[in-house]
This record gives C-alpha cells, structure tokens and sequence, in this order.
C-alpha cells in the first residue's frame, strides 16, 4: 500500500516536472513554448523513461528531435517522442483549415520551386497538404510534381479528383486548359476559375493548401487574393533591386485585400561555387532579409541558388523530400515557421474575439 502511494506520488511530481518542462521548451517555432500549442495525448513513464506523444496544433514534427533532447536533460531519462500534427483550427474553407497564397511581384524568382518545396515540407512535417497551381500565366506544377501529360479524373459531374504526386495532393489549371488560353484571361475569369478550382476539386481534408498565384500585382492577382478565403501570403523574391521592388508592391497588394503576409523566402540569395566552395551575391546581397525587415514580415528562409533545386525540380520531386540535405533543412524550417506563424496568427485573431465580445 504504502509502496503504491509514493508510486503515484512520484508519478505526480514526475508529471509535474513533464509540465514545466514543456512550458520551458523555446525555439523559433515554439517561442512560448510548447504548453499552449501542444496537448499529451499518451505519456507513459518507465523505469527509466518516458513514452510521450504529442498533438501539435501545426506541423512541426521536424523538431522531435530537438524537443526530444531538451526533455531528456530537463527529465534525466530518456525519452520516446512523437510529435503528431492536429491542427484545432476550423476549416477555412470545405475541410481545408488553412490556404497559403504564393506570390511573386516578379515573373521567374523561383515562386512555383518554392511553392512545391513548401508543399513538400510541410507534408514531412506531419500535416495533410495540398497544392493548387493558380499561374495561369505559365502552369509549372504538373512538371514539378512529375504528373505532365496526366489527364484530370472527374469525380462526377460536378467533381474532379486531384492528383495524389508524393504524398500531396495536386491540381492545376494546366490540366484543364491550354495555356494560350488561360494566358489571355482577364482578372474576373481568373478568379472565377480559380473558385472553381478551388471548390470543385475535391480535397477532402486538408492542414494547408498551398496555392501557387500568378506572378505580378495587377488586377488579376489582385481579384484572385480577395476571393479565395486565404489565412496568408507567402512572398517570394530574389535579393536583385528589381524584384524587391516588385515584391514591395506585392506586400501593399495583400495589404489592401487584408491577407496577412505570413512571410517572405529570398530565393536565389547566393551561389556556391560546387567546386572552390567561394560564394558569390549573384543577384545582391541580403535585399529579401532588408525588405522583410523593414515590413516587419518574418523572413523564413534565404535560399541559396543550387543546381540540385533546378535538377529535382526537372525529374518532377522537389529537393525538399531529401531530407538530409543542407537545402531540405532550410526548407523545413521555413515551412515550421510559416505554420507557426499560422497558428499564432490565429490564437491572437481569437483572444482579440474574446476581448472584443466581453466588452
Ligand atoms: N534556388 C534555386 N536554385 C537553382 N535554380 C532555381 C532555384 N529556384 C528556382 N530555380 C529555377 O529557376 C527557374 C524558374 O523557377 P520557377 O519556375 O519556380 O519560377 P517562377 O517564379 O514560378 O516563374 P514564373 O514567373 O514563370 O511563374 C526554374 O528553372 C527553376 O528550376
């Protein structure tokens, strides 16, 4: 009996120190730790460990590992981790609980290879993704995603079944229509197809749905963004005078259509020489990292101009899905903070709620 009772009683203290533990928990996708954005759904203690697992309220399962060793010292044992992503969120749209614009205000920076990395690594991260390719202007997404030339399924009359290329779910306008057609669209019809895009394809659920958009900020981008009920925009841009421009035009774009920019990638920042190692600034030095700061935009990632993102790009899987690469790392972490960033964006949006109505 007594035995029992100081059992329980160290099982008590041991998730005590469990508790705090995880409040302490800090990394730049978890800056307030891990109490309020995580739930235990199994914790078993061992003689000398503990099995855990926990529900993330956005991807994040990139970090196990990090989380795992924290915990380990704070505890003294080992622990058996799993991180699973349950997002609490409300669908924004059908059972899609987020939608991820990607935007350019430039053509050619690197927008659709960013957007299907994304993708890619926010599907390692544990969630349910999904990408529709919106670039009317010129459709990459097949060919990024190894599916040129499949011919979309219809569901039934109403419906079209995506594709299923790694893991994620794939539509694009270039299975519909051929380009020369789409190219011509005005901003109403761009828009329109879209929507129905968006809302006759049939999704099932999703954690995020990342939309490859158009490049540029005239009228048509600008009728897309206000009719799709989008959580976000993800900016990309190189870190050449020109596209910072442009990509400053895309952020008071979003502005004026309230789509908070969840953060910007400078993409093609620098280039490594694969032979003397040197780095060269081929398109300048730092202009992503300065535009986002002066915005206030967190800037998720600078990534570097490789031959082995154009390479994977080419044979139709995105480097992303390497996982022990430099560059899939990057891409990682960016979407982990572009999740975060989701989910933080929604915990604030709903205290603010709650002030608002107890007032
Ligand atoms: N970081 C990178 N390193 C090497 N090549 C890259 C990188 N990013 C993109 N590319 C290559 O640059 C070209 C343009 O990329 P991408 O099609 O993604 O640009 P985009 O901004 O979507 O273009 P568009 O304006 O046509 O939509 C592609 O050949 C792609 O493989």
């Amino acid at each position: 009996m007594f035995a029992l009772k100081s059992l329980f009683n160290r099982d008590k203290k041991r998730n005590q120190q469990l508790l705090d533990s995880l409040e302490r928990y800090r990394s730049m996708a978890f800056p307030v730790g891990l109490s309020q954005c995580a739930t235990i759904s199994v914790s078993q203690w061992q003689k000398d460990g503990l099995t855990l697992t926990l529900e993330t309220e956005f991807a994040a399962s990139g970090e196990t590992a990090a989380i795992r060793e924290f915990l380990s010292k704070q505890l003294a044992c080992e622990i058996n981790l799993t991180l699973v992503c349950r997002i609490q969120t409300a669908p924004r749209f059908a059972a899609i609980k987020h939608i991820i614009l990607v935007a350019s205000g430039k053509g050619g920076v690197g927008k659709s290879t960013t957007a299907v990395n994304i993708a890619a690594a926010l599907q390692l991260e544990g969630a349910q993704v999904g990408i529709l390719d919106a670039d009317i202007y010129g459709p990459s997404i097949p060919m990024l995603m190894g599916l040129e030339g499949a011919q979309p399924q219809a569901k039934d009359e109403h419906t079209l079944l995506p594709f299923i290329a790694h893991g994620i779910k794939t539509q694009s306008i270039g299975f519909l229509v051929p380009n020369e057609q789409a190219m011509v669209w005005r901003g109403p019809m761009a828009s329109q197809a879209l929507n129905q895009l968006l809302s006759e394809t049939d999704w099932g659920e999703l954690d995020y749905l990342v939309v490859d958009m158009p490049p540029g900020t005239g009228d048509i981008q600008l009728t897309m963004s206000q009719k799709v009920p989008a959580s976000g925009a993800l900016i990309v841009t190189t870190p050449q005078d020109l596209a910072l421009a442009d990509a400053q035009k895309g952020i008071a774009m979003f502005e004026k259509v309230k789509v908070p920019i969840i953060g910007m990638i400078e993409n093609m920042s620098a280039f490594v020489c694969g032979h003397c190692g040197q780095t060269s600034h081929v398109f300048g030095h730092d202009g992503g990292k300065e535009l986002a700061h002066r915005y206030g935009v967190p800037l998720l990632a600078q990534i570097p101009l490789q031959l082995a993102i154009r390479e994977a790009s080419e044979e139709g899987k995105s480097i992303s899905f390497e996982k022990n690469s430099a560059i899939s790392q990057q891409y990682a972490q960016a979407a982990r903070l572009m999740a975060s960033q989701l989910y933080y964006q929604d915990a604030t949006q709903s205290q603010l709620e709650i002030i608002i109505t107890d007032d």
